[in-house]
This record gives structure tokens, sequence and C-alpha cells, in this order.
């Protein structure tokens, strides 16, 4: 048979085929994903699932005059492939290759740019409405969101707005039942009544917000989709289409287990079998050291509550969902709910440990500060993937906490520089600080199999000397410090004994008394951080240096004043100047 895949340049090139080529297209379509997904990895499960409607939107829709916006965008694989990506496909997600999300400088075809959830709704509504104001009546835009993101505050605000408009707009529901974990909340048990045939007990919520409602229908069935689509294309208005769809439809093992084939690694594209690490001996993850550390606090204190917006996988909560259900909670794609719903929890006495990858929390900025800083509510923020997080690339960099949270009045910041460390802050934060802290740390592997110590007490604001030197200081934060300590000893003896290395852990407040002397004995300071270098913790240094007057050589090192896009952690590293060799070379050009 005939390869119809390879003959698919662009969504034009689907337009003649019948819709048993486009049955075998859709055949082709999952399984090129499979195969490079499964040596190359990233996002699995959510393309597979929407494989049809990616056929149907692109066969009955005027990409890229009509405006197609991924919500997420980690399902828009197929949607890359059959728009003139098929043949670099292998590069998704690595270095100078594709994003593994739409991304408007990669294609036209890309319409908006995601990566964060539940955007997509306001963007093609802002599409739309400008359609409208600039006279073109024609153009169609089309979000396509999924039954998790669709719960988010976002998404309901653009579907309240615009259901008053007459905007052009038809929002596709993507409802599998689950985002990276199971899906939560009360809307999710409506779509599942809904999906159920019991809707009419209800009110339509779509219909009540002025959305022409169509569905449920069976998003695997193309014949269907196709059907409707062309009948919502003549459809004036916001339209809303409820489609039901497989997580991982194609792949056994993918539609068995839906959590872990979001995005499994590499994996047999054959059988579906996960090629894992036979190495046993391997530190456990931060997020695993935070998921079992929350549990060993939480049983001696029972103040203690997990909250986590929709990723207590990522995050390790889970552990703790499983053993005390009634104290760890998962509250969807809702990261300002988190924040505030800690406020609400530590005002009354409780001890919340609120979950949130620092990428995140930039969604719930105003929730940091208005509801938990400002009343110096004791929330623990545990701030999962801080830095540079790698192939998710820059929506997902986890580098501007530091910058974004070291200006707010009361708050704390801490960088572990080790899991125990990470342990201690936790085991310290919990006994009671009497204001919010921070704890930011990286995505993967810790730095020891030995994570298990007794706790220790954290002294507030104290930082820590790895080494004493007499002409060059280096300033650490968090986990780079460890990479500073591969470089520094690198230099045979004699340069090494002029290079003193202080692990100052705590960005805010900031060891004073140790800076005194650092800035006294030192006539060069170099600071470290993986995280953006406009207004983190280097230039909190350079604060301290102009109010103090102190005037060495200060050399700022941390993410640049530009995206980082993806790759490999280890690659992006040296992208941003800040891996072992170039921390080595900026070392020796001081000496
Ligand atoms: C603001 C935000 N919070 C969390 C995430 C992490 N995240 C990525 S995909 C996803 C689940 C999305 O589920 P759904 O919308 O149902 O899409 P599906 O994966 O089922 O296609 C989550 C929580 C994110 N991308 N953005
Ligand atoms: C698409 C998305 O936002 C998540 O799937 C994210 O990629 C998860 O990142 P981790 O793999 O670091 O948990
Ligand atoms: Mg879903």
């Amino acid at each position: 048979m005939k390869n119809i895949l390879n003959t698919i340049n662009a969504p034009k090139d689907l337009k003649n085929l019948s819709i048993d080529e486009l049955q075998q297209l859709a055949h082709e379509l999952r399984a090129f994903i499979i195969n490079i997904v499964a040596t190359k990895e990233g996002h699995l499960g959510a393309s597979l699932g929407v494989v049809e409607l990616t056929i149907a939107i692109h066969y009955i829709f005027n990409t890229p005059k009509d405006k197609l916006i991924w919500d997420v965008g980690h399902q828009a694989y197929g949607h890359k492939i059959l728009t003139g990506r098929r043949t670099i496909f292998d590069t998704n997600r690595r270095l100078n290759g594709i994003s593994g999300f739409p991304n408007i400088f990669e294609s036209e075809y890309d319409a908006f740019g995601t990566g964060h959830s539940s955007t997509s709704i306001s963007a093609a509504l802002g599409m739309a409405m400008a359609a409208q104001i600039q006279g073109d009546t024609k153009q169609q835009h089309i979000a396509v969101i999924g039954d998790a993101s669709i719960a988010s505050g976002m998404a309901f605000e653009a579907l309240n707005h615009a259901g008053v408009t007459n905007a052009n707009l038809l929002v596709i529901l993507n409802d599998n039942a689950i985002g990276i974990d199971p899906s939560i909340g009360a809307l999710k048990d409506y779509l599942t009544h809904a999906k159920n045939g019991k809707e009419l007990n209800r009110d339509n919520i779509f219909e009540a917000l002025n959305f022409d409602y169509s569905g449920p229908i069976d998003g695997h069935d193309l014949p269907k989709l196709i059907h409707e689509l062309k009948r919502l294309q003549n459809v004036e208005g916001p339209k809303f289409l409820h489609i039901v769809t497989t997580k991982g439809k194609g792949l056994k093992k993918a539609e068995e287990d839906q959590i872990t084939y979001h995005a499994p690694g590499k994996f047999n594209a054959k059988t579906g079998d996960r090629i894992t690490s036979t190495n046993n001996i391997t530190p456990p993850k931060y997020q695993d050291v935070f998921g079992y550390t929350i549990i060993e606090l939480a049983k001696k204190n029972p103040k203690i509550v997990g909250i986590t917006p929709a990723m207590p996988t990522g995050s390790s909560l889970k552990y703790m969902i499983a053993e005390m259900p009634e104290r760890a909670f998962d509250v969807g794609i809702a990261e300002q709910h988190a924040v505030t719903l800690a406020a609400g929890m530590a005002k009354q006495g409780l001890i919340p440990f609120c979950n949130i990858y620092s990428t995140f929390l930039q969604r719930a900025y105003d929730q940091v500060i208005h509801d938990v800083a400002i009343q110096k509510l004791p929330v623990i923020f545990c701030l999962d993937r801080a830095g540079l997080v790698g192939n998710d690339g820059a929506t997902h960099h986890g580098v501007f906490d530091i910058a974004y949270l070291r200006c707010i009045p009361n708050m704390i910041l801490y960088a572990p520089m080790n899991e125990v460390d990470l342990r201690n802050i936790m085991y310290t934060a919990q006994k009671g600080l009497n204001a919010p802290i921070a704890i930011r740390y990286p995505r993967g592997l810790s730095e020891s199999i030995h994570w298990k110590k007794p706790f220790k007490n954290i002294s507030i604001g104290k930082g820590r000397v790895i080494k004493e030197g007499n002409s060059t200081a280096i300033l650490s934060i968090g986990t780079i410090g460890n990479i500073v300590n591969f470089a520094v000893n690198k230099f045979d003896e004699k340069e090494r004994d002029k290079v003193g290395h202080y692990n100052m852990q705590f960005i805010k407040p900031l060891d004073n008394k140790l800076l005194h002397e650092i800035f006294s004995n030192y006539n060069t300071i170099i600071t470290y951080e993986d995280g953006s270098v406009q207004g983190g913790f280097g230039s909190a240094i350079l604060e301290f240096a102009a109010k103090h007057e102190y005037h060495p050589k200060i050399i700022i090192k941390g993410v640049p004043d530009n995206f980082i896009e993806h790759g490999n952690t280890k690659e992006l590293r040296a992208v941003a100047n800040i891996d072992e060799k170039s921390i080595f070379n900026t070392i020796l050009s001081t000496l």
C-alpha cells in the first residue's frame, strides 16, 4: 500500500484524499509519532489521542488563514507533522531542533505559542475579535483544549467573555478524562455525566454560557468529526464541540497506563515497553525527596497539609495523597487557587506545603503577594523544576522565581544545595517561621543516595562556607554550587588555594555577616545561579556591595537576558555559560 503520510507536506495535500485514505493517514500518523517519540522521547499520550481530530481540522479548515490554537500544545505533534515539519520531527525538543510546543517563530501554522495550560480560548477569542474589528468575517478561530485545562480559571474567564460576543470562535473540548494525572473536580463529574447521556438532568453548562454546543461525539470517528466540523464551519458566533477520546490511543501500553505514557521516556515502539536504566543505585529525584519527606514530617505534625495544582505525579505529592488523602490535595490546574487555598489554611493554623513548579507559580504571582506575603502567612512553597528544566524549553524553565520572589517583603527564599538541605529546610519550616518561605529545587536526580539522614535545624539567613581562599570568591546559590565545586577542584593546588567558595543558601534574607567577611577579604567576587541574572541572586549581591560601598570586581553569572530554548540541561547550561567548563574558565580569567 502506498504511504500517504510521505505525500503530505502541507494541509492542502489532505484536501483531495478520500475518507478511506484519511483513515489510512491516521494510522500512519500514529505509527510515525510512536516511532519517533520511542527513541527521541517527548509527550506521547496526548498527541496519539488527537490524531483523527488533527486530520479533520486541517482537512476542513483553511489553516494557516484560519487560526488553530492547541492548549498546552503537548498534543500538537500530529499538527507539526502535517504542517511541513515531518522530515525534521526527529529533532523535536532537541537543541536547535523544533520545539515540543507550538511556536509562532517556527511555523505560520502555529497560530499562538503555548506550553502553560488554559490560554487557548482567550488567545483564539482575541484573534476572533481582532478579525471582526479588521472587517474579516470569514476567518475561523479554533481552540483545542483538554478536560483538565478547561477547568482552570483562565479558561473559565475566556468562556465567560466569549459567550457575550458574536466572535467567530470554535472551542473543541478534547475530553479524555485525564490530565497528566486523573482530572479532578466538579466539572469533571459534569462531563462524565454528559458522556453517559445523563446531561438532561442538569442544564448544559456551555449552552448556559451562550455557546452553540454539540457533542459529546467519538473523537476517533473520523467521518463523524469531519461531518460535525463541516457543519460548525457555517455556524456563526461562539461554538463548542465536545469530543471524547482516549489518551494514548493506538498503543496498548499507553492506553492502559496513561499517567506514565503522558511522557514515557524511551520505549520499544512495537511493544510499548519502557526502556529504563538498569542502574538501581542512582540518587532519588529531588521531587521524591520532597514526596517522602513530607509524609515523614506529616506523621509527626498533624497540622501539615500538602497541595498540588494538577501535578501529584510530577511533584511526588502522590505518595502523601495515597497515604493521607484527607491531608493532601490535588486541586487541578489552578495555581492561583492553590496559593490562596494554602493562605486560607495557614490563616487558620494549618501548615500548608504548597508544591508548584517554578514556572507555573508565575501564574499565581498576585496571590503570593496579596494573599500570602502581605498577611505574613507561613505558607511553605516548594518550587520544583527551578532552574533550566531541559527539553520542555523556554515555556517551562524555572529561571525567574528568584527575581520575582526576592522583591516581595516578608518572603524567605531558600535554595538547597542537595537533598539533605531540602529535607532539613522542610523540617525547619514546619516547626514555624512566622513568615512565608519559598524553597526552590531542580528537576531530576539529587546529589547522593545518602539522603535519609536525621533532621537538623537550619538557621534562617545563614550561608555555608565551602572553602576559603584569598583572591577570588565564588558565591553560589542552590545546586549549581555542586558544579562550582567540580570546577574549583579542577585547578591545581596553588591556584585552588586562591579561590573561596560560599554556598549562600538564602537569597533572602542574605547572610550579611558572611558577606561583610567575604567583601573584606577578596578582590574578585563571582556569583553563580541557575536563574535569570536580571534581578536575581547576583543582583542581590550587587545591591549589598552598593549599599555598603564595597568596590571589588564583581562578575554575575546565570541565565542571560534571553529565553533559553530546548535541549538537555547539560547542553543548556553550556549555552548559558554556567556549565563546569565555563565556570572553570571564568574563575581562571580572574586568577
Ligand atoms: C499552568 C499549567 N499548569 C500545569 C501544567 C502541567 N500540565 C501539562 S499538561 C497537563 C494536563 C493537561 O490535561 P488536559 O488539558 O486534559 O490535556 P491532555 O493531556 O489530556 O490532552 C498539565 C497539568 C501546565 N502545562 N500549565
Ligand atoms: C506539558 C507539560 O507542561 C508537562 O507535561 C511538563 O512537560 C511536565 O514536566 P516534567 O517532565 O518536568 O514533569
Ligand atoms: Mg485530558
